[in-house]
């Protein structure tokens, strides 16, 4: 039996787009993907919970374990920090399992950078005006956040051509559809079973 590693996939995409919506309903239907809780310094919404939505940092913390090279990536989002602990996700994937993260795009990017065999996913909304309306009725920003996180969002859709996947969040389920069959497409083109018969037959094994 070959020893596989798992897959890295990483959704990401503007704010608001309903990232963290799709993450959710995926995780409530898939069981064998490993989600990696990030760290923050910014405070808990309502109804969050330390070491399940995020792992809740000060800022002199945070910046301890950027310092200590802890962070797989990080990046300051509208004047917070958000990372992806390090050790989980290497030690997870060495173990053979598929780890996802869902985070924003500067993120995306440094883990491109970093991790190029990784899979990534844009997760994008059917408009503008309907990415303005998600952040609005979500309610937890003020109006300034809610424009900084509009003009960051128009940057972010620049980026979308370094990613593997484009997926148009119209409707949660269709979206969560269309990540299943990524992972499941990634999974076949890998073809860990097809190397586990080439190694048997390169052994002798019928
Ligand atoms: N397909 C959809 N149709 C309509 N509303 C949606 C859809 N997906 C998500 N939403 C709503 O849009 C809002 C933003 O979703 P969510 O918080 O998941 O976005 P996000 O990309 O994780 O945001 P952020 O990057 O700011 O954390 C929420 O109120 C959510 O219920
Ligand atoms: N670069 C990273 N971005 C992350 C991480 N965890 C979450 N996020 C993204 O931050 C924004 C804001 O999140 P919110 O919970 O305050 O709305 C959102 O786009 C998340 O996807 C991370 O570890 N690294």
């Amino acid at each position: 039996m070959i020893e596989e590693k798992g897959i890295l996939f990483i959704l990401s995409g503007p704010s608001g787009v309903g990232k963290g919506t799709v993450r959710k309903s995926l995780f409530e239907q898939s069981t064998d993907l490993r989600y990696s809780i990030s760290m923050t310094t910014r405070g808990a919404r309502e109804g969050e919970t330390d070491g399940v939505d995020y792992f809740f940092k000060s800022r002199d913390e945070f910046e301890r374990l950027i310092a200590e090279g802890k962070l797989l990536e990080h990046a300051e989002y509208v004047g917070n920090y958000y990372g992806t602990p390090r050790e989980y996700v290497e030690e997870t994937l060495e173990n053979g399992k598929d780890v996802f993260l869902e985070i924003e795009v500067q993120g995306a990017l440094q883990v491109k950078q970093n991790f190029p065999q990784g899979v990534f996913i844009f997760l994008i909304p059917p408009s503008l005006e309907e990415l303005k309306d998600r952040i609005v009725s979500r309610g937890t920003e003020t109006e300034e956040k809610v424009k900084n996180r509009l003009h960051t969002a128009r940057e972010e859709i620049e980026m979308m051509d370094a990613y593997d996947y484009v997926v148009v969040n119209d409707e949660v389920d269709n979206a969560v559809k269309k990540v299943q069959s990524i992972v499941m497409s990634e999974h076949c083109k890998r073809e860990r079973v097809a190397k586990q018969y080439k190694k048997a037959l390169e052994a002798g094994q019928s």
